[in-house]
């Protein structure tokens, strides 16, 4: 199984290959096609050290309606922390396959793996280019001690920074939940206490007009937080693709269905895909906020007075069987995952 496994990483092969293997060629129709998209000044920075509480809510709100996606800065974490993560999470794919796989096999119940394109990679038509590394976001030593032990300083770094994440992700939960009109504390608990880190890595790729790292998807999360430092992200928006500007030490937030739903629609999870270039390996590190199995997702009651609920109340269990019922990476349908709990008939 390893070893089936360490060979198909993309990290493992990419380089031996002057073009793209066929199975990861796109048809035609679903190429990224125009790769250099405009790198996108509107999507707003927001600077959470700022003093103005109210206008920083008011930002968020506003950014999270227009894009579903935002950046950060002066977030409290520092920048040594994060230089250390991307170094070490770029260390860690750069490793032998061989010693990946055996590091990320620790886990009996597999909550901390290491695969490649996607969980799905038996079903798919076309694959995509990357590796995933992903465990929970908890940092006690019933999860820690199936972590990565190579690179040796990974459990160190990555402990402290899921600690960093875990406070930043409650302090932008909390302007999220009073731009909507909810408590500070509405996302707090059962909405957000199943975090999960997943790094993801995008070899240099011989032809990067035929492939892509992640298709058009939107994110079964409550909100994702992402370290990027090299471009190839990128977000749907009025029928156009944008790139998400890498900012130094900033981090990227997206809205995810989890939150469209309790927010009644008032965010909208947002469309957003990756993009391959020829020249640098790019790797990310997402920290993914979910709810926990049985949390119940639905309209949050307060946002229900004016507007009739939008979407039936579900377990975020159902919701995620609902999901990879739908989501299936040969149709694009990001819209069909909410279909089934839609109310609203549209
Ligand atoms: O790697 C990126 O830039 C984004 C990754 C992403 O969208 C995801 O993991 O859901
Ligand atoms: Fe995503």
């Amino acid at each position: 199984m390893e070893r089936i496994l360490d060979q198909k990483l993309v990290s493992s092969w990419f380089d031996v290959h002057q073009s793209v293997p066929e199975t990861y060629v796109f048809p035609p129709e679903k190429r990224p096609g125009k790769l250099n998209v405009p790198l996108c000044k509107s999507i707003p920075v927001v600077d959470l050290g700022s003093h103005d509480r109210r206008d920083t809510i008011q930002q968020i709100f506003k950014a999270s309606q227009d894009f579903g996606f935002f950046q950060v800065i002066n977030h409290g974490v520092s920048n040594k922390l994060i230089d250390d993560t991307i170094s070490v999470f770029k260390e860690f794919h750069e490793m032998p396959s061989k010693d990946k796989a055996r590091e990320c096999s620790k886990d009996p119940s597999r909550d901390c793996k290491l695969y490649t394109s996607s969980e799905n990679y038996a079903n798919e038509e076309v694959h995509y280019w990357r590796d995933a590394l992903t465990h929970p976001g908890h940092t006690s030593e019933k999860y820690l001690q199936y972590w990565p032990q190579k690179p040796t300083q990974y459990r160190d770094v990555v402990k402290r920074y899921l600690e960093e994440a875990r406070n930043l992700g409650a302090v932008i939960l909390e302007l999220l939940a009073e731009g909507l009109g909810l408590s500070a504390e509405f996302f707090n608990g059962g909405h957000s206490d199943s975090p999960m880190l997943l790094s993801n890595h995008y070899p240099p790729c011989p032809d990067p007009s035929l492939t892509l790292g992640l298709t058009k998807h939107r994110d079964p999360t409550l909100i994702t937080i992402l370290l990027q430092d090299t471009e190839g992200l990128q977000v749907f928006k009025d029928g156009n693709w944008i790139g998400v500007e890498p900012v130094s030490t900033a981090f990227v937030v997206n809205i995810g269905y989890v939150l469209q739903i309790i927010s009644n629609s008032k965010f909208k999870g947002a469309e957003h895909r990756v993009v391959t270039n020829s020249r640098v390996a790019r790797t990310t590190i997402a920290y993914l906020i979910y709810p926990s199995n049985e949390n119940l997702i639905e309209p949050a009651k307060a946002l229900c007075n004016q507007n009739p609920p939008l979407y039936q109340s579900l377990t975020f269990k159902e919701f995620l069987k609902n999901f990879k019922a739908n989501f299936k990476s040969k149709i694009d349908s990001t819209e069909a995952v909410l279909q089934t709990i839609s109310l609203s008939g549209s």
